[in-house]
């Protein structure tokens, strides 16, 4: 078994391992499958995604960078900064999936790709690792310029689950958050006990260590550990805001939840010149 390089519907690497996926696209240096053999897809695709140079792809793990949302300040565009929409230059990889089943692919976000609200002397890489175990992504940025700069970033990871109704979420107990799904302006609360849905749910937390994801329909447990991020994001839209998003299905929001390693806000991270910094997220089956 080999890796292949693949065009359809982006330009990416795919490998299949017996019945299990790996597969990321140069677009958005995006991961869009890890399925390790016997398993249910660990990473949520919408059926409605697109996947066009230029747009986001609704699933898998996009990588926000560098400015969550629509930035602290709420003025920035494209939402959830450019680097998802932008092809990344793939600069290295190393397959030795006959030998333990692991692959890697690691990216550049190409600097020339500079934007106008973010206009710094900067690089951007990501380190795909796909193993039989784990997935894991890293994002290592660093200021090759001579001031300091501030960034926000996120792994925006669609997690596939059986039904997002039933699921529960261990490891947020006492950590406070801000509630998106409230409204303008966005309220606070604290987390009391295990996370469970009962409607749209947008929530940014202040977390640093790992959770745990409990699906009692497809029977398995999963751990998102982490290293480099002050923030979680939690979120599934619901029934009516699925609806009104043209890349995603009308049901599919009872199949997917959103946990996403995050630095944003107050937590945003500022380089000083020579600094870099490492964000990185594992998925791990438990
Ligand atoms: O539709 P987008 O741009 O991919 O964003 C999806 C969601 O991303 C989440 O990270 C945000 O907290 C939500 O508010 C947002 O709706």
């Amino acid at each position: 078994m080999a890796h292949e390089e693949t065009t359809n519907p982006l330009r990416g690497i795919e490998a299949r391992r017996g019945a299990g996926h790996y597969g990321i696209f140069d677009h958005g240096a995006h991961i869009w499958s890890w399925t390790p053999d016997g398993q249910q897809p660990v990473l949520w695709m919408s059926k409605k995604s697109a996947f066009a140079e230029g747009s986001p792809i609704r699933g898998g793990i996009p990588i926000v960078f560098p400015w969550f949302a629509m930035g602290p300040s709420g003025d920035l565009s494209p939402q959830h900064g450019f680097a998802r929409l932008d092809t990344w230059h793939r600069s290295d990889l190393k397959d030795t999936l006959d030998a333990d089943g692991r692959l890697l692919v690691e990216y550049e976000l190409d600097y020339a790709m500079d934007h106008q609200h973010f206009p710094h002397n900067y690089t951007a890489y990501a380190l795909a690792k796909f193993t039989p175990e784990y997935v894991q992504i890293g994002m290592q940025v660093t200021n090759n310029g001579d001031e300091p700069f501030t960034f926000e970033s996120a792994f925006h990871t669609y997690l596939n689950v059986g039904d997002v109704r039933q699921i529960t979420i261990d490891g947020l107990d006492g950590c406070s958050y801000l509630d998106r799904a409230a409204g303008a302006p966005a309220a606070d609360g604290v987390q009391a006990g295990q996370v469970t849905f009962t409607g749209e749910t947008d929530r940014i937390y202040k977390h640093k260590d790992s959770l745990v994801l409990n699906d009692p329909v497809l029977g398995r447990s999963l751990e998102v550990s982490k290293i480099g991020s002050g923030n979680t994001v939690v979120w599934n839209p619901w029934a009516d805001k699925a609806a009104a998003m043209a890349d995603f299905g009308d049901d599919e929001w009872t199949s997917m939840v959103c946990i996403e390693t995050a630095n944003v806000l107050d937590d945003a991270i500022r380089l000083l010149p020579g600094q870099t910094h490492t964000l990185r997220q594992r998925i791990t089956l438990l």
